[in-house]
Order: C-alpha cells, then structure tokens, then sequence
C-alpha cells in the first residue's frame, strides 16, 4: 500500500527492491555486504564466491520502510552467465572496483555495457572505488573513479568494507534513489481552493472601464 513520506511523496512499503553487488573477482563485494550486514570484517576469510545469495535488509529513507534484498555474485567470468540472468529484474546494481587494481578499473566499462545490455532501462546504477582504506597501494585516484561516473551518469562514491567507511552511505543512497524511481504520484492538493469557491464579483460601479 502506499504511504507518504516526510518528502511528500506516495511509495509503496510492500516492494522488495533487487539490488545486485557485481564487479571483478576479489574487489570485495562479499566484504561489504557482510560489513553493511554485520558491521563487521573478517580479514581474507572468504573464498571466492560460488554462484549467488542473497541477504535483506530494510532502511528508512523519509519515514518510508525500503527494503532490499541484496545478492551477493560471483566474480569469477565462469560464473558471468549465471549473473547476466539475475540482472534483468534488478532494481539496483552496485558495481565495485579495487582502488589497487587497475584491471578491476578498466573492467568495469565492460561490467557497464553487459549491465545496459542486460538489466532494465530505468536500474540505479553505483559505482564504487572499493578497499579505500589500502591508502599506500592505490592505484586508482578518487577523480579517475568519478570521473567514470560522470562518464556513464552514475553515482560514485568510494568504500571500505575493512573501516566501513561509506558503506551505509552506499546502500542508503540506493534506497533514495529506489524511492524516487518508484514515486508513483506527485502529492498535491486533490483540489485547489479556487475550484470550491465562487468567483469574486466585482462591485458594481468599480473600475471605471467603459
Ligand atoms: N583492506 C581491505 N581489504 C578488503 C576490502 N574488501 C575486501 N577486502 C579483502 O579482499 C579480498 C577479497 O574480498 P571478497 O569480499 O571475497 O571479494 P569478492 O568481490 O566477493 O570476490 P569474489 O567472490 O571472488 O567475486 C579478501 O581478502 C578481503 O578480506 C577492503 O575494503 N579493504
């Protein structure tokens, strides 16, 4: 059912939004997931991911529940067609790369156009310059990541799944942007005041117009 927010905006609380972490092997999609999840890090302790799952979650953005259910993919280009299938009905995709790595950088122009080639027309797009923390082993400088951005019009920020830094932010901005995808009708007055009340007549005798 739908329900005004603070905003004044109608949105539907019953929509499960698919948002969808993708992005080379080893950039840390698993990491963030668990750090936005658990708030926590657990150094070096995944494998690499095998497949897909998922894991919800529900922020409030205006006084509006938005809840997500947010899959975790596999890196690996073994696994590419099993992800290509999960694009199509995604609301979301958060796209990472390493800020240490410039292959996963210059891969994701190919993760962009399989993205356009594969998901909905109208699919919030991140970009995020993961593992922001590793300072001494960037590779990749903050302008380059937003400079892609501005490039394919999506929203940058850079993370670290390690300190937590803009990891809330991420998802949360997500949750903003679904929000304003999915406002069905502008709230305005049903009527305006002028429809219910008579014209003003003029006194008889004004204006002096002949
Ligand atoms: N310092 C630092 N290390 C990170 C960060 N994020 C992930 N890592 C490390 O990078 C490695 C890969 O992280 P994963 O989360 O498994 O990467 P992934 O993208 O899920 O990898 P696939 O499942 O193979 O696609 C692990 O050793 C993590 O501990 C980060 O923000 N900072």
């Amino acid at each position: 059912m739908d329900q005004i927010g603070a905003a004044g905006v109608a949105y539907n609380q019953d929509l499960t939004h698919k948002t969808i972490l993708v992005g080379d092997s080893g950039v840390g999609k698993t990491s963030l997931l668990v750090q936005f999840d658990q708030g926590k890090f657990i150094p070096g302790s995944f494998s690499a991911t095998v497949g897909i799952g998922f894991t919800n979650k529900v922020l409030t953005v205006d006084e509006l529940k938005v809840r997500l259910q947010i899959w975790d993919t596999a890196g690996q280009e073994r696994f590419r067609s099993v992800t290509h299938a999960y694009y199509r009905d995604a609301q979301a995709l958060l796209l990472l790369y390493d800020i240490t790595s410039r292959s996963s950088f210059d891969n994701t122009r190919a993760w962009l156009t399989e993205i356009h080639e594969y998901a909905q027309d109208d699919v919030v797009i991140m970009l995020l310059g993961n593992k922001s923390d590793m300072a001494s082993a960037r590779v990749i400088r903050r302008e380059d990541g937003e400079k892609l951005a501005r490039e394919y019009g999506v929203i940058f920020l850079e993370t670290s799944a390690k300190t937590g830094l803009n990891v809330d932010e991420a998802f949360m901005t997500v949750a903003k942007e679904l929000v304003r995808h999915s406002v069905q009708l502008p709230i305005e007055p049903r009527f305006q005041l002028h429809d219910v009340m008579e014209p003003e007549k003029e006194p008889s005798g004004c204006c002096g117009f002949s």
